[in-house]
């Protein structure tokens, strides 16, 4: 079954200089979240936003705010991140030793809380936590920068957590992340993913509108278009 698709672009994509007006033109284009990535040049080799900007984001839109966190030491910026506006806060498995008490922070700080993995990390790791979160994360490149390749083994993944998530009834949102393109975004809802982040896709793109709802489109059956 394919669920409806919700899209989240990635403001790492945005053109910073003008970063008020890319996301109102996301957000007029039909965007269901506005998803940004928080990096910390350690958990990855790249730098990017804290809280100042999430704070400045939740001032000029409302759309919820998909805060993902490439960074160890979680915990000692949760209380910040969710002071500033987030809606979702994800954090990356590999880089928060104690998982469950980082998760139960999140939601301690009235914030949804989300797990993600890199492409190389098995979906068994989120055996024990998976009850308690709100979102599922699944990248589709190794996290640090915008424009890569979607790696095909992660669509087996997304079918995968999806089904793991449907075995306990989980409420939680699936959301795959890096290389979704208009013409790879049917195949990727079809295996059962709900929200897909895209920032080249949208950000690079002459219609941010038409791209977003071209990737919404992209999970409906071809009946759907005519
Ligand atoms: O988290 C990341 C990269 O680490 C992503 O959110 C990228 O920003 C997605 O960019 P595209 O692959 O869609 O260009």
């Amino acid at each position: 079954m394919t669920r409806p698709a919700r899209i989240a672009p990635s403001i790492l994509s945005a053109d910073f200089a003008r970063l008020a007006d890319e996301v109102a033109a996301v957000e007029r284009g039909g965007a269901d979240f506005l998803h940004v990535d928080v990096m910390d040049g350690h958990f990855v080799p790249n730098l990017t936003v804290g809280p100042p900007i999430v704070e400045s984001l939740k001032k000029v839109t409302k759309l919820p705010l998909d805060v993902h966190l490439m960074i160890t030491n979680a915990d000692a910026f949760i209380p910040e991140f969710a002071a500033a506006g987030a809606s979702y806060l994800t954090v990356h498995v590999e880089a928060c030793p104690h998982l469950h008490r980082t998760v139960q922070l999140i939601k301690e700080h009235g914030v949804k809380a989300g797990v993600t993995l890199n492409p190389a990390t098995s979906l068994r790791t989120l055996d024990e936590i998976l009850p308690d979160v709100d979102l599922v994360l699944i990248m589709s490149v190794n996290p640090g920068f915008g424009g890569q390749k979607f790696i095909d083994h992660c669509l087996q993944k997304v079918a995968n957590a999806r089904r793991m998530l449907d075995q306990i009834h989980s409420h939680a949102l699936l959301e795959v992340d890096g290389g979704i393109k208009v013409d790879n975004a049917g195949r990727i809802l079809a295996a059962g993913a709900e929200v897909l982040v895209a920032g080249s896709a949208v950000f690079s793109s002459p219609d941010y509108g038409a791209t977003i709802a071209a990737l919404r489109a992209a999970g409906q059956p071809a009946s759907a278009h005519r």
